[in-house]
Parts: C-alpha cells; structure tokens; sequence
C-alpha cells in the first residue's frame, strides 16, 4: 500500500492572538446538494441547483449518477450568482461502477436509485465505507423486490442488479444506527410502482431534521409525502408514486460546516457573520444558535446573515445531540476549553461514522491533556489546561474542525490530514486562516 503524502502531513493549527472579527461565506449543505442532486436525476423533467456544494461527497455523488446515465452539467452563471450545476434525467441505465467513497449519502442514497437501473451497478468505496451500516437499506430493497449481491455482511461492496423498475410497497426496518436508511428509501419511493411505505422498528431513530429534510425537499418538487408529523403513524412514512418535477433550487450554506466559524468566536470572545443563512431550515446546523448561546455565545439573525458573538466566558453543557449528531465533534472541542464539564448524550450511533468518533475525540483531546471519558451514549468532557501535539484526524472531516478549534485555544497543535476537510468542505484551511485575516 502507497502511503498517501497529504495522509502525513502536519498542518500546524493558527493560533489566535486576540479576538475574531470575520465574515466567512460557507459553502453550500452537503446534504441538501446530495439529496437535489438525486432527486434531480429521478424527475421527469431538467432541474438546477444553484451553488452547490463542490466536494469529494458531492462530486462522488454526481459522477455516480453520470455512470448511471444521467447528464450533469457544470457552469458559471453569468451575473457572478455562482456555479450551477443543470441536471437533465435520462433513462437509468447499466453496467456501472460507483465510487461512494466514505460517503454515507452516497453509499445509502443510491442503491435505491440503482434498483431502477436497466442493468447491474457495482458500489465499492473506502475501506471504511465497508464497515459502515447499510443492512437498513439491502434487505429492505430485497423486500421491495431488488435483486441484491453482497458478501453476506449487509455492508459494502455489493451490485444492485436493476431491472429498469421495482415494485415497491411496505417495508420494516431498523433505522437506529443511520437515519439515512429512511431517507434513501424515500428519496427513490416516488418512481417504485407502488411507492413505498417505510416503518421503522428499532429503537431511538437519529438525526431527524435529515429526514424531514428529505421530506421537505421531496414535497417541493411534487412528491406526495405522508409523515408521523403530518398525522400520520408514529415511525411510519408513506411516499406515493408519482412524477417528479424539476426544479430551480439554490442550497443554502452548510450550517454544520459553519460550527467552526461559530466556535472560533465563540473562544476568542470574538464575532463572527455568515451571510446567507436561512430563517427557515431544516439542516441540523440550525441547532447551534441555541447550544452555543447556552455555551456562552450570543447570535442574531438580520438580513445579512447570522451574526454570532462571543461573550469571552465558554460554559459547559448537558445535552442530548441525538437529532444533530454530525454537531458532536465541533462541541466536543468547545467543551474541552469550558469553564465547567459538559456531558453529550444520545450519540452511541457515532462509533460508526467516518470513524468511531467517540473513541477519536477521547483519544485525541486526552492527548493534548484533556480528561473525557467515553459513556455508553457519548462523551463526559471534564475541562483542564491543555497543551499542543498532533492531533490525528482519521479521515474524518470534522475531526479536523474540531482539531483546528482546539488550535485556536491551545498553542503548539497540529493537525494530520487536514485535507480530509475536502470530504465536505475542501477550502477549509483557506476559509480559517481567511478568517484570522492572516
Ligand atoms: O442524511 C444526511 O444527509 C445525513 C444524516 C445523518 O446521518 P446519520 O443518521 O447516519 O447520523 C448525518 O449524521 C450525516 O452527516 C448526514
Ligand atoms: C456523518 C457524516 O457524514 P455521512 O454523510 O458520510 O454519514 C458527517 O458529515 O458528519
């Protein structure tokens, strides 16, 4: 095995001397751009999607969809509104390979989209990407009835053999260790013939502003959408099979992606603006104007973005992150410079993320001098003095941010892999050291 360079390299985190003042526009939602991009490629007609996210999720996520016959095409709007991508469906078809990489939305939105395929799509990805649940999604296509190969493990890599359509109908699953498994069962509902009707049966579901995103955006382009929260049952959601429309959508900046940002002013007792974030929305990220002002922090949303200010003062905090759970690292790292412990609950599901992000931020904040123990659902943080190292990443993007929080704080850190940002947000380092008006 080549050892990959920039896997090795150190990026030494800038330290800050004094209080951040920045305004960071953040790139577009990896989740909304992902899911438009399918929801693109199933409709009957062309849609666009207006600054889309741009990353190594994203770009796997499109060339994914070319492989299966879709047209995608890249410009620059010509009034400086930015990069769009046009997609224009066509008739799904195969032999094809997909790259998902180490990305769940590509791994678990489009086996379903790959059961529509006239012919057989292979789905191979980071070694990782093998240990990542996606038994939710194969044995309900097997149900629904897909023709599925594995190895048996219920996990990557497999081959979906389309056969130009699938039945569909009701369907049970445990979608407690991703929410995706819903999401990507619905995403794809509309073009089963007889849509589908997802139940989940496991215990607590994650991360459910991600499905009411899919849900949202499902809606919005003519999706008939039946949902526990629109009175329907508890755990149950009904998608109707019907056409899609396409549609003009310009995504809204990745709020998870903006914690960083947030939380450098949030430590620094500084202000930071993100311009563009929505009033109404149901990314994740949106959770954070309230965890990071019970942390000490203060925000306002005005018509130029939203403008968050720190107080100089960080606290702990008790909370449950089970619905946010891709927030966890970036608190983490703002936990372990508080004035008092926090406890972060609800987040078992982590242990099989990018990587066992309980087990990493434990390691690696301890390594710097830090005192959190694992529970069997998170992270106890218990604050002290902490000093510089290296800080190991693990392929995982928010390790990264998280590392480059504490770097802030702490003189003397190190980051291993910063690229791997470039999972959802490859100008990272440029964005942070922008920021510090370095
Ligand atoms: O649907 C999505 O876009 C996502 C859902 C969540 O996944 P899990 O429910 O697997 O945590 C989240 O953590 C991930 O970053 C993005
Ligand atoms: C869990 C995450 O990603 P994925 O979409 O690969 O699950 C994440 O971005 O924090």
């Amino acid at each position: 095995m080549t050892v990959n360079p920039t896997h090795t390299a150190l990026w030494p985190a800038p330290h800050a001397t004094g209080a951040v003042d920045a305004t960071v526009h953040v790139p577009g939602s990896k989740s909304v751009t992902n899911r438009a991009l399918v929801l693109a490629a199933l409709a009957s007609e062309p849609g666009w999607l207006r600054r889309p996210l741009r990353s190594r999720d994203t770009l796997l996520m499109a060339e994914a969809l070319r492989a299966m016959g879709v047209e995608i095409e890249e410009g620059v709007g010509p009034d400086g509104s930015g990069e769009f991508w046009r997609v224009i469906p066509a008739g799904l078809r195969g032999p094809a390979t997909v790259d998902v990489g180490n990305a769940g939305t590509v791994m678990r939105f489009l086996p379903p989209v790959a059961a529509l395929v006239d012919g057989p799509v292979r789905f191979d990805g980071d070694p990782r990407s093998y240990e990542r649940p996606l038994h939710g999604v194969i044995d309900a296509l097997r149900v629904l009835g897909a023709r599925v190969d594995d190895d048996g493990r219920g996990a990557l890599p497999l081959t979906v053999h389309g056969g130009g359509a699938l039945e569909g109908g009701p369907v049970d699953i445990d979608a407690s260790s991703s929410s995706q498994f819903v999401s990507a069962l619905l995403l794809s509902g509309p073009r089963f013939n007889q849509g589908v009707e997802v139940r989940h049966t496991g215990s607590a579901l994650p991360s459910m502003p991600h499905i009411r995103m899919t849900v949202d955006m499902l809606r919005s382009i003519g999706a008939q959408v039946d949902t526990p929260e629109s009175g329907g049952e508890p755990n149950v959601w009904r998608v109707t099979p019907g056409a899609l429309l396409g549609r003009d959508l310009t995504v809204e900046p990745d709020l998870s992606n903006a914690q960083p940002f947030l939380a450098a002013a949030l430590i620094t007792g500084g202000k930071v603006l993100i311009p563009d974030w929505p009033s109404q929305t149901t990314q994740p990220g949106d959770r954070l104007r309230e965890i990071f002002t019970e942390m000490g922090g203060s925000c306002e949303l005005t018509d130029a973005g939203l403008a968050f200010t720190g107080s100089g003062a960080v606290h702990g905090v008790d909370v449950d992150l089970g619905e946010v759970g891709e927030l966890t690292p970036g608190i983490a790292a703002v936990a372990a410079l508080a004035d008092s412990p926090s406890t972060l609950r609800g987040v078992a599901h982590l242990r099989l993320h990018e990587t066992d992000r309980l087990a990493a931020l434990t390691k690696e904040i301890n390594e710097l001098g830090g005192d959190v123990t694992e529970t069997a659902d998170g992270l106890h943080i218990r604050p002290r003095p902490l000093h510089g190292g290296v800080f190991h990443t693990y392929e995982d993007h928010r390790m990264a941010t998280a590392g480059a929080i504490l770097g802030l704080a702490v003189e003397g850190v190190s980051i291993e892999n910063v690229a791997t940002t470039a999972k959802t947000l490859p100008d990272f380092p440029d964005l942070w050291t922008g920021m510090l008006g370095a």
